[in-house]
């Protein structure tokens, strides 16, 4: 049973082709305005493409190609969206908000309430099973909301970030909730959270302005990111050049050393990136001229504490930004100020280098 879906929708400048294997659950990450909703819509059934065509199973959800128009309705099409918010019903109680789905598929009220306590059990909320949706903390409301999707017995379950109204005491036990519920599930989630793709996503898929620019195994997007929003999230510096034998060549001809995998094969001129942590750089004063290895003139931008360090976050080019990690002495030391030029030194043992 495998999800298929190809949409273009020009007035959201939106055009993925994107593919689900049994069980396999997808994280979406990507910026604000980058078309994650989007995604989630023209599958639920709530925005309709301009073309396209997608099949859950042996459903069909659309097919928008040439001549041929045909539509499935929302609640026809074997999902279940899980939204920010929980929006429950909220005259009825927590057991009725759960049995609704199976009372509307034709279940006896009995029945129905059955399927909705096995559900509200599954995600540890049976107690509340009693409780008006305004008697419930938003953590609460959520594990419900999850009970209320899978009791509808969706084929493949949409989240749309579902920890990201709660807050970071409640988030966790939704978090294992979700690992143990979607494991052996179809699921696309999208979250602006690295640790959500980590516990719950087999595969990751990064979205920017509409289009799908990197997938792969959540921990090869995220510990060797190739976009820059990725590495964003996993924390490391990019850089994007051209492969060589000692590392990186940029295009404005800096050569950045680094290691690479020794079973790896280099193809001279490649694309490719190098990946550093921002513990890795020591910031200098003077000279920005020459080109010592690994080595970049950059312009301050911004400085900021992290943690018990200072991050001093500086642009090297019109599009990339690049950080640096040093202690408040240093920072203090080198009288560090927005605007300020300086100079970027990267170690090279710690300079992860890859094909993009
Ligand atoms: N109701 C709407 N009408 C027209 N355009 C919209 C509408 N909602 C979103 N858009 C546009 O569609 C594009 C994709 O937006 P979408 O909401 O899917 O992004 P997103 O990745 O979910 O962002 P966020 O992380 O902020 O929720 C954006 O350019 C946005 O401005």
């Amino acid at each position: 049973m495998t999800f298929d879906l190809t949409a273009s929708l020009p007035a959201r400048n939106f055009e993925m082709s994107l593919s689900l294997g049994p069980s396999e659950t997808l994280a979406i990450l990507g910026p604000n305005g980058a078309g994650k909703s989007t995604l989630l819509g023209v599958i639920s059934g709530l925005l309709r493409p301009e073309s396209g065509s997608a099949r859950l199973g042996g459903r069909e959800l659309f097919t928008l190609d040439g001549g041929t128009r045909r539509w499935s309705a929302p609640h026809l099409r074997g999902t279940a969206l899980l939204a920010q918010e929980a929006l429950l019903f909220p005259h009825l109680n927590v057991l009725d908000n759960v049995a609704f789905g199976p009372r509307s598929t034709g279940a006896s009220r009995t029945e129905a309430r059955e399927v909705a306590r096995h559900w509200l059990d599954e995600v540890d909320a049976l107690a509340l099973a009693n409780r008006k949706p305004a008697q419930l903390s938003g953590g609460q409301a959520q594990r419900v909301a999850v009970a209320r999707a899978l009791a509808a017995e969706p084929e493949l379950l949409l989240l749309d970030e579902p920890m990201a109204a709660l807050d970071i005491h409640t988030a966790p036990l939704l978090r294992r909730v979700l690992k143990r519920v979607l494991a052996d599930r179809k699921a696309i989630i999208v979250t602006h959270d690295v640790l959500d793709a980590y516990m719950l996503a087999d595969r990751v898929i990064v979205v920017e302005s509409g289009r799908i620019v990197e997938e792969g195994p959540t921990r090869q997007v995220l510990e060797r990111p190739r976009s820059h929003f990725a590495a964003g999230l996993a924390g490391l510096n990019l850089v994007a050049g051209t492969l060589g034998q000692e590392g990186i060549t940029t295009p404005d001809g800096r050569v950045f050393a680094g290691q690479h995998d020794p079973d790896w094969s280099l193809v001279a001129g490649q694309a490719g990136v190098a990946a550093f942590p921002p513990s890795s750089v020591s910031v200098f004063l003077g000279d920005v001229h020459g080109s010592p290895r690994n080595s970049f003139p950059v312009t301050i931008t911004d400085l900021e504490p992290h943690g018990d360090q200072v991050r001093v976050r500086a642009s090297s080019g019109p599009s990339n930004t690049l950080s640096a990690d040093i202690t408040p002495a240093a920072s203090a030391d080198l009288g560090l100020a927005p605007g300020m030029e300086v100079r970027f030194v990267v170690k090279s043992a710690l300079v992860s280098v890859y094909p993009a």
